[in-house]
């Protein structure tokens, strides 16, 4: 899988140039992280993925062909985007039946539809709540139902917008065992997040935006050493990477394990 954004621009209707030229490379099945601050572009850029959105100029590439020779329903079957606000996804009466719908327009057996559902709602943790209406569910339940959704479709390729919002310790958790699996099945997942701990935890390179542009690009280890340029777009490290620094490790650590190793060899020099 290889996407390809070439000099990506994007003027909203209202005149707000939201994606000032963005180029980016994302290639293979690593999962990428995009941060920065609120309004940095970073929607923007992922509904350019499936073709939500068209450049105004510059290009779009999935293994090499431009995003405009598909409509977006046609781009589902290969990158599946999972809204950052629930309720902008689901629109039926059962989780069963949010989880049968995408399979069903692609005309998938049902055989084959009900062996997936099995796995994918033990995945996201709603066997129990299949007959449930998404409204009745927690927050969290909801965006598990919206993830479940796009699961369902076997996209190569997961685009998840603030996936750990209204999530606890354990909802993250399941993310994360969720990234794991889909990352071993071949699947390429690019997630947008303000949580840095999250970032750190599962990701290996990290996009950072700002004002609709990349402003730094590298893995976790890199980015999160880049403090004056985070402050500037309002990025903090996660806490445990803060403290380190704080204390004036030159080693950028993410864990309090790794934390304790940099201090030990570092009071050792
Ligand atoms: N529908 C819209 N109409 C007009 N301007 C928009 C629209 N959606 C986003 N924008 C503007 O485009 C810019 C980029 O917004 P975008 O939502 O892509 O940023 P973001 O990095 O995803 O922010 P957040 O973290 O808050 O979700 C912002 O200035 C935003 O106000």
């Amino acid at each position: 899988m290889k996407i390809e954004l070439k000099k990506l621009r994007y003027v909203y209707p209202s005149g707000e140039e939201a994606l000032k030229g963005v180029d980016l490379i994302i290639e293979g099945t690593d999962p990428v992280a995009l941060i920065g601050q609120n309004g940095a572009g970073k929607t923007t850029v992922v509904k350019h993925l499936n073709g939500i959105l068209r450049p105004v100029s510059g290009e779009v590439q999935i293994n090499g062909e431009r995003i405009e020779t598909r409509s977006t329903a046609q781009w589902a079957k290969q990158i599946g985007y999972v809204f950052q606000n629930p309720d902008d996804q689901l629109f039926l009466e059962s989780v069963k039946k949010e989880f049968e719908f995408g399979p069903k327009q692609i005309g998938l057996p049902a055989k084959q539809i009900k062996e997936r559902m099995e796995w994918t709602a033990e995945l996201v943790g709603l066997s129990e709540k299949l007959d449930m209406h998404p409204f009745d569910l927690t927050m969290a339940e909801k965006k598990f139902c919206t993830i479940g959704a796009v699961i369902m479709m076997d996209p190569d390729v997961f685009i998840f917008d603030e996936p750990t919002c209204g999530q606890d310790v354990q909802g993250n958790l399941r993310l994360h065992r969720i990234l794991q699996t889909l990352k071993e099945r071949g699947k390429l997942c690019i997630t947008i997040s303000h949580d840095m701990k999250f970032v750190a935890d599962n990701f290996n390179r990290i996009v950072v935006m700002r004002r609709g542009e990349v402003i730094l690009d590298g893995s976790a280890e890199e980015v999160f050493a880049q403090v004056d340029i985070l402050n500037r777009s309002f990025v903090l490290p996660p806490p445990i990477t803060r403290v380190a620094q704080g204390a004036g490790l030159q080693q950028t650590v993410f864990t309090t394990e790794a934390f304790m190793e940099a201090l030990e060899n570092e009071r050792m020099v």
